[in-house]
């Protein structure tokens, strides 16, 4: 297998070109040339594997055999031996229709970890056994920032910047972040919101003399292998869904921000595993909802919710999506993603918005709504959603049909969104690798939002 960019102007690459690639050198994203197929006497055979196992078979289709079985196998083991539940990712059933897959028993508390224990992995055995440096630079609203740091902390051979939005994301992951004093790692608060972020580190990949000089790279979910990843407990999660739920429609509820996570479960589907509808859950960032209820994407207004971490307007793995809507036609992604940045707007109709419609439902879940949604489950059925979470499960009783199951996907542990909570007056326990961050010392450094600033910071810390 071979990985081109969704603009088709990029030489194809292998797996570990691709890793280190990034956002792709013609600014679109990297994906499969082919999408492998999986058959349903292979899913079969998975039902009983293990959460490791599964991976290594997911990946297997993947990786071209750049990376030896055993290496691969020993990453696998390190990156999911630091999580706090044996099977990983386990699904509770909540009701006869909802199952709710936990995301977040690894180090960070939140979906992030799955994917980035092992990129922290990944980008250590390229390190050494290609002799690359690895200078990563990502953006986040709080999970992804805190999951990468605590990918790398602390590995040889490793820098981290992290750019988090100023008094935008979480007391526990602000803390998360800068409450790590590894020299390897530079937290910047930009003042400005996730989008202003993510914009400037996508400029900064863009300028291919600095990106090459700096060594830049990506633990954003415009890496492909964040979106590979992340397949992997779709297909974990169907296949252990109890004897009663098979046969059923699946749908899977994914609370969505920049949607990486629910272009993992597009891929899912696309290499074979039965998934009904593929529920976008938003909250009042609403934009996904109105393109598949209207075919138009245009970032609006950002607002800061309950649900911070999917505070975004633009979300990146959109265009990912949009390559496949268009039949895998890079001419019209350019001419999309050029009219995009030209009039800050695109639509879809007739055929293509039907498609949309086949593809995904959604809902954006308002800030009122997300707390009642909390407060019922807990007093209902004995269970603390997050506020992420809670739109996730607002969407599947939006959407969830008679006689269907639906997997909502749990993406980060109530105790990081205490603020949120607390409204509620529900005292939460706190885990002690959360309770011990306040007595911990910060380090960060506030900036403008202002590209400039940030290179010169950047330049200081990757020489
Ligand atoms: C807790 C949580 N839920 C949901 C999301 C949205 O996921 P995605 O950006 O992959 O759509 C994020 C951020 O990415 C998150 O941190
Ligand atoms: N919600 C994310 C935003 C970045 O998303 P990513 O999937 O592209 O890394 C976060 O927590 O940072």
């Amino acid at each position: 297998m071979q990985y081109i960019s969704t603009r088709g102007k990029v030489e194809p690459r292998g797996f570990i070109d691709t890793v280190l690639m990034g956002l792709a050198d013609d600014g679109g994203l990297m994906v499969p040339d082919v999408i492998p197929s999986v058959s349903s006497a292979t899913l079969e055979e998975w039902r009983n594997l293990s959460f490791q196992e599964l991976f290594l078979k997911i990946f297997s289709y993947y990786t071209n055999g750049e990376i030896p079985d055993g290496d691969l196998k020993e990453m696998v083991e390190r990156s999911y031996g630091t999580f706090r539940h044996p099977e990983v990712t386990p699904l509770k059933e909540i009701n006869d229709s909802l199952y709710i897959l936990e995301l977040f028993h690894g180090p960070t508390f939140a979906f992030k970890d799955v994917a980035l224990q092992f990129m922290g992995e990944l980008y250590s055995y390229i390190s050494r056994v290609r002799g690359e440096i690895i200078h990563i630079l990502g953006a986040t609203s709080g999970d992804t920032g805190a999951a990468a740091i605590a990918g790398v902390r602390g590995k040889e051979g490793i820098k981290i910047c992290i750019l988090h939005p100023h008094n935008k994301v979480s007391k526990v992951q602000e803390l998360q972040m800068t409450t790590v004093d590894d020299a390897n790692v530079l937290n910047l608060s930009v003042q400005g919101n996730f989008d202003d972020c993510q914009k400037v580190i996508k400029e900064l990949f863009a300028d291919l003399e600095f990106k090459s000089k700096y060594h830049l790279r990506a633990i954003n979910s415009i890496n492909f292998v964040r979106i590979l990843a992340q397949t992997v407990y779709y297909f974990y999660a169907v296949l252990k869904l109890p004897q009663a739920a098979q046969g059923k429609t699946v749908n899977i509820s994914v609370p969505s921000g920049n949607f990486g996570n629910i272009f993992s479960g597009y891929l899912a589907k696309k290499m074979g595993l039965p998934i009904g509808k593929l529920i976008i859950a938003t909250n009042e960032n609403n934009i996904l909802e109105r393109f598949v209820k209207t075919g138009e994407y245009k970032p609006g207004d950002f607002k800061s919710t309950h649900s911070p971490s999917m505070d975004i307007q633009v979300a990146s793995n959109f265009e990912r999506y949009l390559y496949y809507l268009t039949g895998e036609d890079s001419a019209a992604v350019n001419g999309y993603m050029s009219k995009l940045a030209g009039e800050g707007a695109i639509k879809v109709d007739g055929q293509l918005l039907e498609q949309v419609q086949t593809d995904f439902a959604a809902l954006g879940v308002k800030n009122d709504e997300c707390l009642n949604i909390i407060g019922k489950y807990k007093s209902e059925a004995g269970y603390l959603l997050d506020p992420h979470t809670a739109c996730g499960v607002a969407a599947y009783e939006a959407h969830n049909g008679p006689g269907e199951v639906c997997i909502t996907f749990a993406t980060a542990h109530p105790a990081k969104f205490d603020e949120a909570i607390s409204l509620l007056k529900i005292a939460q326990e706190f885990p002690p690798q959360i309770a011990g961050l306040a007595a911990l010392p910060q380090h960060m450094t506030v900036v403008e939002h202002d590209k400039a600033e940030i290179t010169r910071q950047l330049e200081e810390f990757y020489i």
